[in-house]
């Protein structure tokens, strides 16, 4: 309709310069496309002016009448008057189903359904659309909460269907209720899946209010109650700060995830809901890093096994027992307890530890492994189902050091990148844990950290040549000649101390009897220089 009002408009508005510029030698007037309109200038002035004039005056009208509609709809409360209209419109078509749920049962014990329905209904978005709504603090310090007040209505959905929650209070006896309305007919489809629903949000958001805790086990001493004592755990460690293949990270973070929601799963296949871990690699490489990245992503308590504390066999499956569902067991360095043959606790002792059969009455467990290396283990050790999952943590290559190099220095790029990567391609190898060690001690200086780094990896790969040569000496029967020329253990202690100096940064001065620290003077040097 504006449309042909527009045209119209334009036409005429086209018809008068024309008229204006050629006058009219007849009354014929040319419309753009003149072979459609031939029409006579009285005409359309008459049909303009009492037809189309008033149209397009009460057509202003209208549209500014409906904006202001609109606005005042939309800023005031009619909007809300006209829903709750609809709504009790609505509900005179339909039949109910009304289900309450009391705050506490008939013996005045706490009723648990109410309290995860509460928190669940506060999680919900739709609360803010109540009428009245509670501002609590949180727990944390700047965490506010919107909790329902009394006699409110919250309208859920789930699976198509709406569900109506009131929040209830008793006038004379204070005692609060939550009622659920939900039609007749949805009632069979939705109500159990919906039930479950609720808990599985209470879980979790439970899960994710939860204080992570850290727990070792202590020495086996009659008169203390229960082996495990547990600190507040805040490493701060997450899964982005820890530096590693992004596709292996994604990979583990999803095997995580779906671990978690796989109770079903694990029940119909009769196994216990456990997943384990071996995390392998040489030292520094960030595997106990990792797994507090993995505590903190899951909000898992952790229990670090000692397993020098562990007595015997019992010991251990006691310890076992004593752990919560939903926690982390971590055993580190287990191949150094494997590999002697005096440790308290058995290899059948650890390898049924490892199976879960003692957490029969636990559930969601993940348990996690570390050794600098695997090929000196027992492969039953290893056999899958034991170990589901192995992760390699390797020393730092050309992109893992980018990645520290972003993290630590904020550097994306330098020029002197390059050289970096010649070194790496030689065969130099250095963990995540002493470059990145270089780079905190000279993030003042990016320049000079990576100067740091290349040297650093200069003397690896020179370190790493002479122990080749000193191999290969030993294998020819000649080790005695190169160590009577001192050949090879000259060359390693050099390159020690040069390797020390390089971090730095912080050595006790052995001339002190109090031990103090204080910052190494090539690395003045080296700063004044770099300024
Ligand atoms: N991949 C990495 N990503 C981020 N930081 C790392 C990484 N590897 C090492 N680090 C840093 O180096 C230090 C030592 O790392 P971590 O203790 O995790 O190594 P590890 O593999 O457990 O060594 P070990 O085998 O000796 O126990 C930590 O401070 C950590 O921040
Ligand atoms: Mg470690």
């Amino acid at each position: 309709m504006l449309f042909l009002i527009t045209l119209y408009i334009l036409l005429y508005i086209y018809n008068i310069l024309s008229l204006l510029q050629h006058p009219p030698s007849h009354n014929i007037i040319i419309f753009p496309s003149n072979s459609l309109f031939h029409h006579h200038t009285s005409f359309h002035c008459l049909i303009f002016t009492f037809f189309f004039l008033p149209i397009m005056f009460w057509y202003l009208i209208a549209i500014i009448a409906s904006g202001l509609f609109l606005k005042i709809l939309l800023k005031t409360s009619v909007l809300q008057i006209v829903k709750k209209w609809w709504r009790f419109l609505e509900d005179g078509c339909y039949v109910y189903q009304f289900y309450r749920v009391p705050q506490f049962n008939h013996n005045m014990q706490e009723n648990q359904l109410y309290r995860k329905v509460c928190t669940y209904l506060n999680s919900l978005p739709c609360v803010e659309d109540s009428d009245f709504t509670n501002l609590i603090s949180g727990d944390k310090s700047n965490e506010i909460s919107l909790v329902l007040d009394s006699n409110q209505i919250v309208v859920d959905k789930f699976l198509g269907a709406r569900v109506f929650w009131i929040n209830e209070k008793d006038e004379f006896t204070g005692l609060k209720s939550l009622v659920m309305k939900i039609r007749k007919k949805d009632k069979r489809r939705i109500l159990q899946p919906y039930l479950q629903y609720i808990h599985s949000v209470f879980d979790e958001i439970e899960q994710r209010k939860k204080e992570v805790r850290l727990f070792v086990n202590v020495d086996n001493e009659p008169q203390r109650n229960g082996r495990w004592r547990s600190v507040p755990f805040a490493h701060p460690a997450t899964f982005d700060t820890v530096v590693m293949d992004t596709d292996l990270k994604n990979r583990v973070k999803s095997d995580l995830e779906s671990f978690q929601k796989s109770k079903q799963y694990y029940h119909r296949l009769g196994r216990v809901w456990k997943r384990s871990y071996l995390l392998y690699g040489p030292s520094g490489t960030g595997k106990s890093t990792f797994i507090a990245g993995i505590a903190n992503l899951l909000n898992y308590d952790v229990y670090d096994v000692d397993l020098s504390k562990v007595t015997d066999d019992s010991d251990l499956k006691m310890l076992l027992l004593q752990t919560t569902n939903k926690s982390l067991i971590v055993i580190e360095d287990l191949d150094r307890y494997l590999g002697t043959k005096s440790t308290a606790p058995s290899l059948s002792g650890i390898l049924n530890f490892m199976d879960g059969i003692f957490s029969c009455c636990g559930e969601e467990r993940i348990m996690i492994y570390t050794i600098n290396n695997k090929d000196q283990i027992d492969p039953t050790v290893l056999r899958p189902g034991r170990i589901d999952v192995h992760i390699h943590f390797p020393l730092c290559n050309f992109n893992s050091f980018k990645t520290l190099a972003n993290s630590h220095l904020g550097l994306k790029d330098h020029k002197l990148f390059p050289q970096v990567e010649e070194i790496f391609q030689t065969g130099a190898a250095l963990s995540p844990a002493e470059i990145g060690e270089i780079m905190i001690s000279n993030r003042s200086s990016p320049t000079r950290a990576l100067k740091t780094v290349i040297s650093a990896l200069q003397i690896n790969t020179e370190s790493r040549a002479a122990t080749r040569h000193a191999r290969r000496l030993s294998e020819s029967g000649s080790v005695r000649a190169a160590e009577e020329t001192g050949e090879s253990g000259i060359f390693c202690k050099e390159n020690l101390r040069e390797f020390k100096k390089l971090y730095g940064l912080l050595r006790v001065r052995s001339c002190r009897k109090d031990s103090s620290y204080e910052f190494d003077t090539s690395d003045k040097d080296n700063s004044r220089h770099d300024n």
